[in-house]
């Protein structure tokens, strides 16, 4: 098998940096702040970056990341680095010998910060460069809705493995899906999945555990003859993507079902495994730009599954220039049997608005 050992230690790195988000999600202080652009960002956040980074950079020392986070705040404010610190050192794989593969702790609060702060790489087309969001969706993380820990790795611009550690969704893949999913996550029943894939070689989903790897299983996206009988998933926060639009399109395909609104890459996770079926994000703002990180994992996820990705216009996603999709307005997913129609009355919708 293709890059197996990139997959392991991405499946390993994710599994323990989502035993972290969890740990903090049950403590009493999330250590919230509010960044730049208004957006939250937590100890989880900082603590699932730092421990992803230091697994790869044990293994793949000469590969480069793209993070969601760095290491300022931590370094301006003592007692949020003692709290990461806290954090990381408790966060271990309660297996020695998967521990081991992706180097065991942290070695000092340094390193800590050396590790957080290697996520500044510029991206581009050339060579391995990981795409790393430590907790997408942090806004429902902190309402206890779904949230994932994403990391893939992309060879020459092209998302290449992908791993998403998602600890409020069912493991079951047919459990049906409403808005509602994820609300219930202090049970923790019957919850948490790692979904993986590598290009070629077909994507699957296993159940989070807390030691090694437990076993994987297949997974595809739904057959979808009759388009209107579709679920589609879209954004909890109306600022991310167009609600109004979304409802559009959906009314255009005869779509009655209510849409199902969830945190993050989740969305991409769920029509992966066929509990859904249609991803629309389309675009509110003409200036926000698409972030690598909140895209790569599930989108190779998805194409693995049997579905198709591009932009609202059609365009496919363009992780080789940087940062952020900035030649790329919007994602449209789904299976590869009704994309085609899918994308017409996107474009139709879209153009009708100029
Ligand atoms: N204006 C705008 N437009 C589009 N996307 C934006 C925007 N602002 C933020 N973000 C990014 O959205 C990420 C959260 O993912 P979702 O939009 O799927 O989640 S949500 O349902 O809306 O909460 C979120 O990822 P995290 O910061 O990792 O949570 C952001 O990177
Ligand atoms: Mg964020
Ligand atoms: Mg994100
Ligand atoms: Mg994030």
């Amino acid at each position: 098998m293709a890059y197996e050992k990139e997959l392991e230690t991405a499946l390993l790195a994710v599994q323990r940096a989502t035993l972290l988000t969890k740990s903090v999600f049950t403590s009493h202080s999330k250590g919230t702040l509010t960044k730049s652009d208004a957006s939250p960002v937590t100890i989880g956040d900082f603590g699932a970056q730092a421990l992803i980074i230091a697994s790869i950079k044990h293994v793949f020392p000469e590969d480069e990341v793209v993070g969601e986070e760095d290491a300022d705040d931590l370094r301006a404010d003592e007692t949020l680095r003692d709290l990461v610190w806290d954090l990381v050192t408790a966060a271990k794989l309660e297996d020695s010998v998967a521990e081991d593969k992706i180097g065991g702790p942290i070695k000092s609060k340094d390193a800590l910060l050396e590790a957080l702060d290697s996520g500044k790489s510029a991206g581009g087309r050339k060579g391995r460069i990981w795409a790393l969001d430590p907790i997408d969706g942090t806004k429902g993380f902190l309402r206890g809705g779904q949230y994932a820990v994403c990391l893939a790795l992309m060879v020459d611009g092209v998302p290449t493995v992908g791993v998403l550690g998602c600890p409020n969704l069912p493991v079951d893949d047919k459990a049906p899906l409403d808005s509602s999913i994820g609300a219930d996550a202090d049970s923790g029943e019957g919850k948490g999945v790692l979904f993986s894939a590598v290009k070629g070689e077909g994507a699957s989903s296993r159940p989070l555990s807390k030691a090694g790897l437990q076993e994987a299983q297949k997974i595809s996206m739904k057959d979808v003859t009759d388009i209107s009988e579709a679920t589609f998933c879209e954004s909890v926060e109306a600022g991310h993507s167009s609600h109004g639009d979304q409802a559009s399109i959906a009314s255009k395909l005869g779509i009655t079902k209510a849409s199902v609104r969830m945190d993050s890459q989740a969305k991409y996770a769920s029509i992966a495994r066929g509990a859904g079926d249609l991803y629309l994000r389309l675009p509110v703002s003409k200036s926000y730009e698409e972030k690598i990180w909140d895209h790569a994992a599930g989108v190779v996820i998805v194409q693995e599954a049997g579905g198709e990705v591009t932009d609202a216009h059609g365009k496919p996603l363009d992780f080789g220039i940087g940062r952020t999709l900035k030649e790329n307005k919007g994602v449209v997913a789904a299976p590869k049997s009704v994309f085609p129609k899918v994308i017409e009355v996107v474009k139709e919708v879209l153009g009708a608005k100029q």
